[in-house]
């Protein structure tokens, strides 16, 4: 903090711990600390978990000041009328005052020889625990040992105000009666003074409250709820018997009850688990918080704990962010390639894929079983870092990319050159450098780059600067010269101009698999893969006549031609009938259909590309 603030800090601690100060004076030095610390954060010459440590401890100082009802350190105001009832003062819902108070019971002289014969006889016919009356100004913690029973037994009577009761038949040392009635001012209805006015239990009476035995609470005719309340001795009946504090202090209705359901229910630790069983806890604004001399106080700042639990439970929901290695990235771009790179189309099998038996084994050698059992591949075992999938174009080179995706096991990125170029532009080299770092933070990885030959096309002099600089990144990256022999990032390009190829990306790409067209087989498998989804009555030897048809066609095509001849049953339903037809009315496929659809459906590659695919092989592919 600046000089003056502690300064001032400084004076005001030695105020506070003088001792001379007030409790207004304690009160207000506490909330300009608090002030200070909210004003030394706000500008920034605290930290902010400091910060939260002082305001912790001095709002608790400053509200201990505040709720304390000792009138030397407190100031408790907050509840001074309810500290007035509690403490039997005289307050304005007190209508009915009584004039017996402890001094003027203790004076009578029938009482005073009544203790006396009760002391000389021996026996103590009440014991001084059996009546607690706190009445009159002040609440007394003696107990008033008044032989009540003799004086109940002899008070009773027909309810007469100021009726001299004779004692003397109960009374055997002395004649003289009690002439003074013990309670001057008799209630404005002829009322007993106790429950059963005509018997004397020797056990006693049970109580307004359901007393136990040895006791006698009496129902004073007093409208004041706090002397009703005290007298109720603390095990004799009432709600002092059920409160586990030494001062028996009352106890709601409501807070007996969360009580009640917290023992009910504290073998069920989930809230919730049993609908509409949970206790009651409703969020209010503090107002749940038992507050008193004898509940505990609940700072509202939130505890370091918790504050730890909030940012552990933030964290966990962002664990990329956690690594050292991201920590130079944008959240922005960590969060593009998160949400738009890595893939979640939906899964592809091997078995779907049609032929392609060397490609998808050599494959499943790189991509699979290293993955299985990495102690195995290491050193010279160890997996190349780049393949490239070439061929002509829809023959299963971006399904391959989606098995691997789903088949594989590893965190799958997929990018396609065009939407990295595009996207983000003038900031694609730096899109390739954290895609390459959350890859290696996600190991294994497959990068699937599809298009690559868009992407790492051959350099030229007239280039854009920023296509040569993602280039040059991507270089590198593919190189790992910034990645350690152990790391298990995948790339897969794929393309249909291998020619293209800028010859260091060529390089890089050790494994270079060759995708042709379908052969015989291949093709039998989509078109029966494909039929066995739709209602068809395709004979073997019909299918196999449209495979002979279909020499030269890439898988794309194929399933072109199937749904081409798929259409031909809607095609052939009378226009007035596709309104109301139903699903199961529209007739199965046939041989026909397919003939029909190869009359439109043609191969989309020629011989001379195939040549030149083939001639590329030769040269640079990794086939046999
Ligand atoms: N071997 C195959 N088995 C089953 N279906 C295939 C096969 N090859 C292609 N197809 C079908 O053709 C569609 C297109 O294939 P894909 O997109 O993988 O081709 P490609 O090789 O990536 O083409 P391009 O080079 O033009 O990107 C696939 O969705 C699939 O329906
Ligand atoms: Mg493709």
């Amino acid at each position: 903090m600046s000089g003056a603030h502690l300064d001032e800090w400084q004076r005001r601690s030695f105020d506070i711990s003088s001792g001379s100060c007030t409790p207004e004076q304690t009160a207000d030095a506490y909330r300009a600390h608090i002030l200070s610390i909210q004003y030394a954060w706000a500008t920034s010459q605290l930290s902010q978990a400091g910060a939260a440590s002082l305001l912790r401890t001095y709002s608790e100082r400053y509200a201990a000041v505040l709720d304390s009802d000792d009138s030397r350190t407190g100031l408790n105001n907050y509840a001074e009328s309810a500290l007035h009832l509690a403490r039997s003062q005289r307050n304005h819902s007190d209508k009915w005052e009584s004039s017996l108070t402890v001094e003027s019971v203790l004076e009578l002289p029938c009482v005073q020889r009544m203790i006396q014969a009760g002391t000389k006889g021996g026996g103590s016919p009440v014991a001084p625990a059996d009546v607690n009356i706190s009445v009159g100004q002040e609440s007394r913690g003696s107990s008033l040992s008044v032989p009540f029973t003799r004086v109940r037994s002899e008070a009773v009577g027909p309810p007469q105000p100021k009726t001299e009761v004779n004692n003397s038949a109960s009374n055997p040392r002395g004649s003289e009666g009690i002439s003074t009635n013990p309670f001057p001012r008799a209630p404005p209805r002829p009322q007993p003074l106790f429950s059963h006015p005509s018997s004397v239990p020797p056990q006693g009476n049970p109580g307004p409250a359901g007393a136990t035995q040895n006791h006698q609470p009496c129902s004073f005719p007093t409208s004041n709820p706090s002397k009703r309340k005290n007298f109720y001795t603390p095990d004799g009946g009432g709600q002092a018997a059920t409160d586990p504090r030494p001062g028996g202090a009352f106890k709601s209705a409501r807070e007996q009850f969360i009580v009640d359901q917290q023992k009910k229910h504290s073998h069920q630790p989930q809230r919730g688990a049993t609908p509409g069983m949970e206790a009651p806890v409703k969020k209010s604004l503090g107002a749940h918080r038992p507050r008193g001399a004898f509940s505990k106080f609940v700072s509202p700042l939130p505890r370091q704990e918790e504050e730890e639990a909030v940012t552990s439970r933030n964290s966990n929901q962002e664990p990329q962010i956690l690594d050292e290695r991201l920590k130079n990235f944008e959240p922005k771009i960590i969060e593009l390639i998160m949400s738009e790179i890595m893939d979640h189309g939906p899964p592809v099998a091997w078995d779907d894929i049609a032929g392609l038996e060397f490609a998808k084994t050599t494959i499943k050698e790189i991509v699979v079983w290293p993955m299985l059992r990495p102690d195995i591949f290491t050193g010279l075992r160890g997996p190349p870092k780049g393949i490239l999938l070439f061929g002509p174009p829809g023959t299963g080179k971006t399904l391959i990319g989606k098995c691997i995706a789903s088949q594989s096991g590893a965190m799958f990125f997929s990018i396609s050159a065009s939407s990295l170029t595009s996207k983000w532009v003038g900031e694609g080299e730096k899109m390739v450098r954290a895609l390459f770092t959350i890859a290696r933070c996600h190991q294994p990885a497959v990068v699937f780059i599809d298009e690559i030959d868009s992407l790492l096309s051959q350099r030229t002099d007239g280039e854009h600067d920023s296509s040569r600089r993602i280039k040059t990144e991507f270089l590198v990256q593919l190189d790992g010269a910034t990645t350690s022999a152990e790391d298990r990032v995948l790339v897969v390009g794929a393309t249909n101009r291998p020619q293209d190829l800028d010859e260091a990306a060529r390089r890089r790409l050790v494994k270079r698999l060759y995708i042709p067209l379908p052969e015989a087989a291949a093709r039998r498998q989509i078109v029966t893969n494909l039929m066995a989804r739709e209602k068809n009555q395709l004979k073997e030897e019909e299918l196999e006549s449209v495979v002979t048809a279909t020499e030269g066609f890439s898988g794309a095509d194929m399933t072109h031609l199937c749904r081409e001849a798929a259409l031909g049953p809607v095609r052939s339903i009378h226009l007035s009938d596709i309104a109301t037809i139903t699903a199961e009315q529209v007739r199965p496929i046939l041989y026909a259909d397919f003939l029909e659809a190869l009359r439109t459906v043609r191969p989309s590659v020629s011989s001379k590309d195939l040549d030149l695919y083939m001639e590329w092989n030769k040269t640079f592919g990794c086939g046999r």
